[in-house]
């Protein structure tokens, strides 16, 4: 890895419940007028990634870590991924790290202390935690998570602030004040910043961290649980979907059980479409978007990642599987 001098690569890490806007806010950089070269780490709850789809047209280098949560079972492979950066022969700016809306935040920051080769190569800018105005009191009541993300944050972005009222922004502003009184508070609609007040802070204050948390160096002070009840399944169709058929089934998905669907995205093979369609949601919140047409020789299948609280993935798959074209039962 080259970098200026001797200095240390800044890392910029982003946290924030899931749907909270973080991939919003990674666009929103990556498109940014800043001519720098940015290392991506991108890290999903799931088996397939999609974000790494929805990243807009960037030339940036983005890793991809799927096969679990970034401060559990994959620290190891965050700790291997920095590792292959230094030694790679590319030249980068900072490195963003985008972590799954189910990570604790501490044990991520650790990985820049405690393991010596990357506690040289890289400095840690700070942690960057986004809020979503609209389910941060259920996310801050239910998900220890949530909790978790916004206490570590050396700035948080209360993001979604078009979808509520005034007087319901400054309770939640003082509900998040309370939990993190040091923090820098932004807000933002479609997480957008300023640059200047996001990338090259020098905000994450490792002695203000270990006045707070004496242990936080420790290495066996994680103890990160997750909600066993909230998993992440895929769905999966070969065969084109009827879009009729298909806007039904999700509007009774969300009637039903919105509330514990706390995030679902994929693409879509609609027949008759040329096009990809996007489709994503928190809880009862979705949209459907448009996107590139579908390659010559792209395998054409629609697949959703959905992560929620007590859901049935048989039954969804089966019930996604009717709104095939081909599927004669529905
Ligand atoms: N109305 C509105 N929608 C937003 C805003 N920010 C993000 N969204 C939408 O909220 C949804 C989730 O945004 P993402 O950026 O994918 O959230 P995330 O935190 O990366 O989510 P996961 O990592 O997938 O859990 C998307 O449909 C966004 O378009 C906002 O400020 N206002």
């Amino acid at each position: 890895m080259k970098k200026h001098g001797n200095e240390p690569i800044p890392v910029t890490v982003l946290t924030g419940f899931l749907g909270a806007g973080k991939t919003t806010l990674l666009n929103h950089v990556l498109t940014g007028d800043h001519g720098e070269t940015i290392a991506v780490i991108v890290n999903e709850f799931g088996e397939v990634g999609i974000d790494n789809e929805l990243l807009q047209g960037s030339e940036e280098e983005i890793v991809e870590m799927n096969n679990g949560c970034i401060c559990c079972q994959v620290r190891g492979d965050l700790i291997r991924i920095l590792n292959q950066l230094i030694e790679s022969n590319h030249y980068f700016d900072r490195v963003i790290i985008e972590t799954t809306g189910l990570a604790n935040p501490g044990p991520v920051a650790q990985t820049f202390f405690v393991d010596e080769g990357i506690a040289e190569a890289f400095m840690l800018d700070a942690v960057v935690t986004v809020v979503d105005a609209v389910h941060a009191d259920q996310h801050l009541d239910e998900q220890d998570e949530t909790m978790e993300q916004v206490a570590f944050a050396d700035v948080v972005l209360l993001n979604k602030i078009d979808l509520v009222k005034h007087e319901e922004l400054d309770r939640l502003k003082r509900r998040l004040r309370s939990i993190n009184p040091m923090a820098r508070f932004h807000q933002t609609v479609y997480s957008r910043i300023d640059l200047k007040e996001l990338l090259g802070i020098k905000a994450f204050d490792i002695k203000k961290k270990l006045e707070l948390d004496p242990k936080f160096l420790e290495g066996h002070g994680h103890h990160h649980k997750h909600d066993d009840d909230v998993k992440a399944f895929v769905l999966r169709e070969n065969r084109p979907l009827d879009l009729k058929k298909i806007q039904l089934l999700f509007s009774i998905w969300i009637q039903v059980y919105g509330q514990r669907m706390f995030r679902y995205k994929g693409f879509l093979d609609v027949q008759g479409m040329e096009e990809r369609v996007v489709f994503q949601g928190v809880h009862m919140l979705f949209g459907t978007t448009v996107d590139r047409k579908w390659k010559l020789g792209e395998k054409r299948q629609s697949e959703i990642v959905i992560i929620g609280k007590d859901l049935n993935s048989a039954d969804f798959q089966q019930q996604f599987s009717k709104c095939s074209i081909q599927d004669e039962t529905a």
